[in-house]
């Protein structure tokens, strides 16, 4: 489980200061879908860099499993951001000029394997959705639904036990939105815990927990196992 306390995160913009998050408290459960929603400009990516260890919170502390995430040394935070997190961001963001292997294989670049432990590793998780043939493709030769897939894989490949995802449909047509969708929900089964921001109501609906975000403030949740402000 994850809780966050009281979280609040600023950015200094020349004299002003913007209040991103402010005074934000919820748990988030492992085998569960747990969607951010809430207008643009209103906190979701930010919280979501929160919890993934990508921002140091202003105030307020972030544990996941008991353990302090917040707090903690640049250099810890890299080693545990790779070992906890998988990410998936909107435009996937593939390096064009590699191969799929050389692509998904990232996640694994701190991990002891040697290359063959790697290679096995990388063409499972593609296997797991149905492109375990493309592992020495390049990239800019992928279709938009390759791709989507590709980026799973490569959100899976080290096994983290979070997977964060910023608008995961957002750039795709509504057929491959929702394929995307039930491979976060086969994460999900398979007991990681998976955060996702999204613009997308009817999406939202289909998860097990909603959190919306408005002026950086939480304002409402909804779902299955929901905790506001920290009382059970
Ligand atoms: N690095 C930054 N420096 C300064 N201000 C920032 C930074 N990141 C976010 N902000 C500001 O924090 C506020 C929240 O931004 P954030 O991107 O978290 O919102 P969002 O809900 O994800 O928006 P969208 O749906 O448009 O992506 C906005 O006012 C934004 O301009």
């Amino acid at each position: 489980m994850i809780v966050l306390e009281n979280v609040s995160k600023e950015f200094r913009v020349g004299e002003e200061t913007v209040h991103a998050v402010r005074d934000v408290s919820l748990r988030l459960h492992p085998s569960r879908i747990t969607a951010i929603v809430g207008p643009s400009g209103g906190g979701k990516s930010t919280l979501l860099n929160v919890i993934g260890r990508l921002t140091e919170p202003t105030s307020g502390t972030v544990s996941i499993q008991g353990e302090l995430i917040t707090s903690r040394s640049e250099r810890w935070a890299a080693r545990f951001r790779n070992e906890t997190f998988g990410y998936v961001v909107q435009d996937f963001a593939l390096i064009e000029t590699d191969t799929v292997f050389e692509n998904v294989r990232i996640p694994l670049v701190y991990s002891a394997r040697r290359p063959r432990g790697q290679r096995r590793l990388v063409t499972e998780a593609l296997m797991r959705f149905g492109v375990g043939d493309l592992v020495d493709y390049p990239v800019k030769n992928l279709s938009g639904g390759q791709r989507q897939r590709v980026a799973l894989a490569r959100a899976i490949v080290n096994s983290p036990k979070v997977i964060l995802a910023d608008e995961p449909t957002g750039a795709l047509d509504q057929a491959n939105g929702v394929r995307v969708f039930e491979h976060l929900r086969e994460i999900a089964d398979a007991g990681h815990l998976v955060v996702i921001v999204t613009h997308d109501l009817e999406l939202a609906e289909q998860c097990d927990a909603i959190h919306e975000l408005r002026d950086g403030r939480l304002i409402a949740s909804a779902g299955d196992g929901i905790t506001v402000s920290g009382k059970e």
